[in-house]
């Protein structure tokens, strides 16, 4: 029987196990550049199967947050450069988040203090993280967007295959496509923010058109093994909402399945919260979703994520109902947490006090198992 602990290939990419650090915001990175204090943090939990790196913008007008590292600078391929090796040096495997945020941004952390873009003008109504000129971070009101032209899509999708072509520069073993918690690909999905009327809205076809151009733009600039993609068909993050999410996520899966991908990774229910949450009047089957994909023909690793703590991840790989789990504020809190899960042991409590900003507290200080000994 297959355990949470078998090695397994997903793709192109070799995986010593089945736990996955999921991708985890952690505003760290001054100037969009990855610094020393981030490769220590990604080195201590390399034991993971596979890293997924917080969200790396693909451009500056893909940042929403403040001090988020980006892939848009040589300096920042520089110094993921620095994290890839040190990862590597110690066996594991690290793909980093293509992220492009749309409508969740502020005009501060925007080109020229534009407004943020969007698939429609219909603003997020959340919050997003900035840095004031005294130094002070705090939550903000994300700024109104603008509907992209279409005639402006094209770029955008160029920008993740050239994102996806400086994360193997960097030394990445591939990438994640975040297509998740309503930011822009998701925006493109989802009818509570797409209400465009040209081939990029609309029916499900020209919803999902966005992100399989994105998709393929990335697989053929990297190899479609090496190309992981973030899914969240029910989450209300940053807004985001649709009134029928089976019927495009069906056709998503469907579409997908053709693209032989190296992962499929899904959030189930609301990111970091109920996992039973549905958009209002609707009712997402999960299971339909994946058998719409493996029935297709879909053959990448299927990771799971949500909540998930030792026995309902080892029962969901051990029933066959997922390849992978992913796991977040345990990652933050237990670098080694493979060999926590694996042995039982106990587990460090996260401080969600110092997710967010901040130094090396919080970051880099949760003891690993031998440290505390
Ligand atoms: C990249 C994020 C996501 O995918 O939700 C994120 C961003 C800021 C804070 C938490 C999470």
């Amino acid at each position: 029987m297959t355990t949470l602990f078998d090695p397994m290939k997903i793709g192109d990419i070799d995986v010593a196990n089945r736990l996955a650090m999921a991708p985890l915001t952690r505003n760290r990175s001054p100037k969009a550049v990855p610094n020393d204090l981030n490769v220590t943090y990604y080195e201590q939990r390399a034991t993971a199967g596979l890293i997924i790196t917080e969200g790396t913008p693909i451009t500056h007008q893909g940042q929403g947050y403040a001090d988020v590292p980006g892939l848009y600078l040589q300096q920042a391929i520089d110094g993921w450069k620095k994290v890839t090796d040190a990862v590597h040096a110690k066996g594991g495997k690290i793909v980093t988040q293509l992220w492009h945020v749309g409508r969740v941004s502020h005009v501060s952390l925007q080109p020229n203090g534009a407004a943020p873009v969007a698939p429609s003008a219909i603003p997020a109504g959340g919050k997003t993280y900035i840095i004031n000129p005294d130094g002070t971070g705090e939550f903000v009101e994300t700024s109104a967007p603008r509907a992209l032209e279409a005639s402006e899509i094209p770029g955008i999708v160029d920008d993740f295959r050239k994102a996806a072509r400086a994360a193997m520069d960097a030394g990445f073993d591939g990438v994640e496509i975040h297509a998740a918690n309503g930011y822009l690909i998701d925006q493109f999905l989802k009818t509570g923010a797409n209400q465009r009327t040209d081939d990029y809205g609309g029916s499900v076809e020209n919803r999902a058109r966005f992100l399989l151009e994105v998709v393929d733009a990335v697989s053929g600039e990297i190899g479609a093994g090496r190309t992981g993609i973030r899914l969240s068909p029910t989450t209300p993050a940053n807004g985001i909402s649709d009134d029928d999410p089976q019927a495009i996520f069906d056709y998503v899966a469907a579409q997908l399945a053709t693209r032989d991908l190296s992962f499929i990774h899904v959030i189930e229910g609301a990111t970091g919260g109920d996992r039973s949450f549905q958009y209002e009047g609707t009712s997402f089957d999960y299971d339909a979703f994946k058998a719409t994909y493996r029935n297709a023909g879909g053959k990448a690793g299927w990771m799971v994520n949500n909540g998930y703590d030792r026995d309902t991840a080892m029962q969901a790989v051990e029933s066959g109902r997922a390849d992978m789990v992913s796991f977040g504020r345990l990652f933050i809190a237990n670098p080694d947490l493979v060999e926590r899960l694996e042995t039982g042991a106990a587990l460090n409590d996260p401080d969600g006090s110092t997710f967010y900003g901040g130094g090396a507290k919080g970051y880099t200080d949760y003891p690993a198992l031998d440290a505390a000994a």
